[in-house]
């Protein structure tokens, strides 16, 4: 009956579909690549194709464990209003249980209240000095990775590049030292592959009670027991690690925001708002996985679309040797960001453009808080978006589907689907559609950082393209395109979406 009447509240809006596992749930997330079907409402891999199936922009379905209705977006216009009418919606914080706020509550894992006050003390440290040192840093890191690729190259001057293993330390080193002034000799390997171990393992975290862990703790349940130790004891390990004062000097403002109002008692003290030693753990470990595992993916999916497209190398190569005519600059000063970032106007777009294909975080979940009206529009005959509303109850769920958006017609053309860089760039007479690009999310819980994200980003192509060419790797090259093209850019769904196969080739430019 619950669920008969969870079908009645999805009033005319088109789908209506039963969906068995909640799509940010650890288990929808483990099966996402199996359930639901192709051709089925919340298929990972559909992207637009059910909106264009059902002639609108929001679709429905009802999730049969909790007889929920939920809406599903890709529109613009109405995840606009959902993200920034915070009466009437907030996040749904279920997907954000144990694994990522196992330490406690953080500026992602909170609900609106306590998020604010995370996001006050955090905000000031992403500005545009700290963009400046993200710039140098960069460039830093570059060339030493660089030095290390020189002493790979084989005689015909090849090297092949595990993509996600070489971003991942990249981004990871370049995020320690940018924001929380290591001095790059900390052991971020280490770190790298225990914040890696925690990804993994949180879907355990998340979906497992903690009485089964006791339980497995106590009794030894073959396969159970020793995977459940593993999982707390990469907790711990991380805990450990994020014992700060041996690890970071702290300069930096990002660290400084946060370690200056460590404590409780430092709230009266000071007269204003602070975090909780638990809180301020909670977002070390958030700010070191949102800071560069998505930087890491999106830089590996970059390198993917370089690969099989090299007219797209070739421009980003002219507008490179128009900023650094004499080749890249080694000394990298703070100040070289603001004169060159934004020179890199196509190798920006290029980022972005991977991400709109590909976005990294493809959905994010949001709660009607009340009974409330939402407009939105359905597609007539000759394909006219006409607004109509979808009356929405309280507890209703509503899916911002960004992988929707990114291949939506009505924003990006009916080449949605093609790799064109040049759709992020401004002309006289063009200016791309911001609403409609999705992968920092958007309204009021957007991410903090991506300015960071582009900042790095654009500096790490522009490096790699000035001095190397980028080609599809050696056991690829007598395929036809299009088995390349759905070889490298084959990715798999998690909390963060990533290659399944991360593998490109460098050539050293003559
Ligand atoms: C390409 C790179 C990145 C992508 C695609 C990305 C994407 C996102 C998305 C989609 C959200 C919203 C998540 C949600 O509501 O659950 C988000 C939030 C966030 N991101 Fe990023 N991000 C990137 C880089 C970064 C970097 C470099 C940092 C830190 C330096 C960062 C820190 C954060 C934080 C702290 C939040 C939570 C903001 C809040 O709720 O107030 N992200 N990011």
């Amino acid at each position: 009956k619950e669920i008969a009447d969870a079908f009645k509240d999805l009033g005319s809006c088109p789908g209506r579909s039963l969906l068995w596992t909640h799509p940010f749930h650890p288990f929808g997330q483990i099966f996402a690549t199996v359930y639901p079907l192709k051709g089925w409402i919340g298929h990972y891999f559909d992207a637009f194709s059910m909106y264009d199936h059902y002639r609108s922009g929001c679709i429905s379905s009802v999730l049969a464990s909790k007889s929920r209705p939920v809406f599903w977006l890709a529109d613009a216009q109405a995840i606009k209003v959902v993200a920034t009418d915070k009466a009437n919606f907030d996040k749904d914080m279920d997907f954000y249980s144990n694994g990522i706020s196992f330490f406690g509550p953080n500026i992602i894992a909170s609900d609106t209240s306590t998020w604010k006050r995370h996001r006050m003390i955090s905000n000031p440290a992403f500005n545009e000095s700290v963009n400046g040192v993200v710039w140098k840093e960069t460039a830093k890191e570059v060339r030493n990775w660089f030095s290390e690729l020189d002493s790979q190259a084989k005689s015909d001057g090849e090297i092949s590049i595990h993509t996600f293993d070489s971003f991942s330390t990249l981004a990871l080193t370049i995020f320690a030292c940018a924001g929380f002034g290591s001095d790059g000799a900390t052991p971020i390997t280490e770190l790298r592959e225990t914040l890696r171990m925690a990804f993994h393992h949180s879907a355990a975290r998340a979906s497992i009670p903690d009485w089964v862990f006791d339980l497995t703790n106590r009794i030894h349940i073959p396969f159970l027991s020793p995977y459940l130790r593993k999982t707390i004891g990469v907790y711990e390990a991380l805990d450990q690690m994020f014992e700060f004062d041996d690890w970071w000097s702290f300069t930096p403002e990002l660290g400084q925001a946060n370690m200056d109002v460590d404590g409780e008692q430092d709230e009266k003290e000071r007269g204003r708002r602070s975090l909780t030693d638990r809180e301020l753990v909670s977002n070390m470990f958030l700010f070191f996985i949102a800071g560069h595992e998505t930087t890491a993916n999106t830089l590996s999916f970059v390198c993917a679309f370089l690969a099989l497209y090299p007219d797209v190398q070739q421009k980003i190569l002219e507008e490179v040797k128009l900023v650094w005519p004499n080749g890249v600059p080694e000394d990298v000063e703070e100040a070289e960001y603001k004169n060159t970032f934004s020179r890199l106007t196509y190798t920006t777009a290029v980022f972005y453009e991977a991400l709109r294909l590909i976005p990294i975080v493809s959905r994010l979940g949001r709660m009607v808080l009340k009974d409330t009206v939402l407009r939105t529009y359905r597609l007539n005959g000759v394909g006219d978006p006409e607004p109509y509303s979808v009356p929405m109850k309280e507890g209703s769920e509503i899916i911002i589907d960004m992988a929707a958006v990114h291949r939506n017609p009505i924003y990006w053309g009916a080449d949605a689907d093609d790799f064109k860089p040049e759709r992020f760039v401004d002309t006289d007479t063009y200016r791309w559609p911001r609403d409609a690009f999705l992968a920092f999310s958007t309204g009021f819980r957007d991410c903090i950082g991506r300015r960071f994200a582009a900042v790095e980003g654009a500096n790490v192509i522009a490096r790699i393209i000035r001095r190397y060419e980028i080609l599809v790797p050696k056991h690829l090259k007598d395929m036809p395109f299009e088995e390349q093209k759905a070889y490298l850019l084959k990715w798999r769904p998690f909390v963060s979406n990533s290659p399944v196969y991360p593998e490109v080739t460098f050539r050293k430019r003559s």
